[in-house]
């Protein structure tokens, strides 16, 4: 599903490999990222060769390939796991734990997820588990919240072919809370709806579903 990122702290090799008529090499660029982690190190005036020091960037640059491996992901590969059990009703998965990075500040935002599909007419449903992958999918990139919460909601409809799909996220960014305004605790919720969830009685009760004994 994912493509192979390089594990040694070396300089990451362009992908020519047949992986890359379908995605184009996104691998993290380690020594490239290392310069930078070092540059950034010097700019706020602190000495990249101290002890303590030493090593960030080559921490920071394999930590990296983690936050970011979304680049490198297709949701297509994560729903073609799929199975028929002839269920067209509602299914819900909700609070998925979700790490993101606000890409304004490069900073963490990290909630939970809730993600509910009516699945297609032939009863075509994915695994419980693909739904959080796609959320990581999303959100292992430099991101903002409401781009998550569409792009979740949208890869269900184009590669599942689902009747109805909400999604709602709710986190906390850092970048608020830690610097800028400095409001620890706010929580952003975001939400999504398509097709069937849109009709208000549905989406009132994946709603209930979805935040039940939250309220
Ligand atoms: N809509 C949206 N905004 C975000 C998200 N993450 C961060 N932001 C906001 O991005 C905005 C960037 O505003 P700017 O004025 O360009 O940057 P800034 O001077 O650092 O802003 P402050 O955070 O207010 O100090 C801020 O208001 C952030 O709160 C997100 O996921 N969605
Ligand atoms: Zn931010």
């Amino acid at each position: 599903m994912s493509t192979p990122t390089p594990t040694d702290g070396g300089s990451a090799v362009p992908d020519t490999s047949d992986e890359s008529d379908t995605l184009p090499p996104r691998q993290v660029d380690h020594d490239r990222a290392r310069r930078a982690v070092r540059e950034l190190l010097l700019a706020i005036g602190e000495d990249p060769d101290r002890e303590g020091l030493r090593d960030t960037p080559d921490r920071v640059a394999r930590a990296a390939t983690q936050l970011y491996a979304g680049l490198s992901q297709d949701p297509a590969d994560v729903l073609s796991a799929r199975f028929s059990i002839d269920h067209e009703e509602l299914i819900i998965v909700r609070d998925i734990e979700i790490y993101s990075t606000c890409e304004h500040h490069l900073l963490p935002f990290h909630g939970v997820a809730h993600v509910g599909y009516i699945p297609a007419p032939d009863g075509t449903v994915t695994g419980l588990s693909k739904l959080a992958r796609l959320v990581d999918v999303f959100a292992r990139r430099p991101q903002v919240q409401e781009r998550i919460t569409t792009q979740v909601a949208d890869a269900l409809v184009e590669h599942l072919g689902v009747q109805g799909v909400i999604v709602v996220i709710e986190a906390e960014h850092l970048c608020m809370s830690m610097r800028g305004v400095h409001k620890p605790g706010s929580r952003t919720i975001t939400s999504a709806v398509r097709g069937q969830l849109r009709d208000p009685a549905t989406r009132s009760e994946a709603m209930s579903l979805l935040l039940g004994g939250k309220r």
